[in-house]
């Protein structure tokens, strides 16, 4: 057996969500640095722009987990093919999630920080460095908080709101043909887009339903929004009725087609509905 195989433990999670957030924190001081000042944007090999800031942000989140010894999965490490070994438990990291936003400067983005085990997220930070809120999910529950110079306040307890008229978030860059079709079905009648993982977090303080995924993301783009949606009482499915997994092993890290709702109920629904649409 390999450290990396070794039995979970999770009386350390508490201290792993607090490490995420000042984790988050850090990240979110330096691209909000960047974001105040001119800044210059590269196109990677998968045609996804990328900053200074995404790079930066990243540095500085992995010199926060790595005491810890757990893999760090992160997007730019991984699109300049630094792909650690991965094992029961690792961190997922996407330092700036919602670049196409940083650019257009709206404020949707966010500094993303998971941690899995076993092909699931049970622990995630996701921070809105423009706003300073940050989102919790983990053992013990899902919670918003402010950030003020460089420390959590105002912690308060967050939850889904499975109630009706239903409110669907889509992603404000990577719209689908499906989406009206889908609405109509289900009887959505408001819909708001809105850019990077923002969109879990609206479903996890109960501001919308159901977002529904139908354009390719990636392992970094959803685990630690999953992780607050789901602490906060929600449920992220694929299109075959599944929990969203984790730890791909073709290594491109691609999630299928996917629905984040408020309820289990809500997701099976939407799911079968999404998967009839697409078919
Ligand atoms: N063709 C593609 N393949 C993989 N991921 C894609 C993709 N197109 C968009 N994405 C992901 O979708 C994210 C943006 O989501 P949204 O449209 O909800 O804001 C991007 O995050 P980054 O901004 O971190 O690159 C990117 O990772
Ligand atoms: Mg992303």
């Amino acid at each position: 057996m390999t450290a990396l195989d070794q039995a979970l433990d999770d009386s350390d999670l508490p201290a792993l969500l607090d490490l995420s957030l000042t984790a988050a924190i850090a990240a979110a001081d330096v691209i909000k640095t960047v974001y105040a000042r001119p800044f210059a944007a590269e196109t990677k090999a998968d045609g996804s722009p990328v900053t200074e800031a995404d790079a930066r942000a990243e540095a500085v989140i992995i010199e926060h987990l790595m005491p810890t010894e757990i893999p760090v999965l992160a997007e730019e490490s991984v699109a300049a093919g630094r792909i650690p070994l991965l094992g029961r438990r690792y961190f997922v990291v996407d330092p700036l999630d919602g670049t196409k936003e940083f650019l257009k400067r709206n404020g949707e983005f966010t500094v993303n920080i998971a941690l899995v085990e076993d092909g699931r997220p049970v622990l995630g930070v996701v921070l809105v460095p423009a706003t300073g809120r940050a989102y919790l999910g983990g053992p013990d529950g899902a919670q918003a908080c402010e950030t003020s110079a460089g420390a959590p306040v105002e912690m308060r307890r967050i939850s889904v709101n499975d109630s009706r008229p239903l409110r669907i978030v889509a992603s404000r860059s990577h719209g689908h043909a499906a989406l009206a079709p889908l609405c109509e079905t289900l009887d959505v009648t408001e819909d708001v887009s809105v850019g990077s993982s923002l969109k879990f977090c609206l479903l996890a303080e109960g501001n919308a339903q159901i977002y529904p995924r139908f354009t390719p993301t990636c392992e970094w783009d959803t685990a630690a929004g999953q992780a607050v949606l789901e602490a906060a009482g929600g449920t992220v499915l694929t299109m075959d009725g599944l929990p969203l997994r984790y730890g791909k092993a073709d290594l491109k890290f691609l999630n299928p087609f996917f629905v984040a709702a408020a309820s289990e109920d809500l997701a099976i629904r939407a799911a079968a509905e999404m998967s009839r649409l697409v078919a």
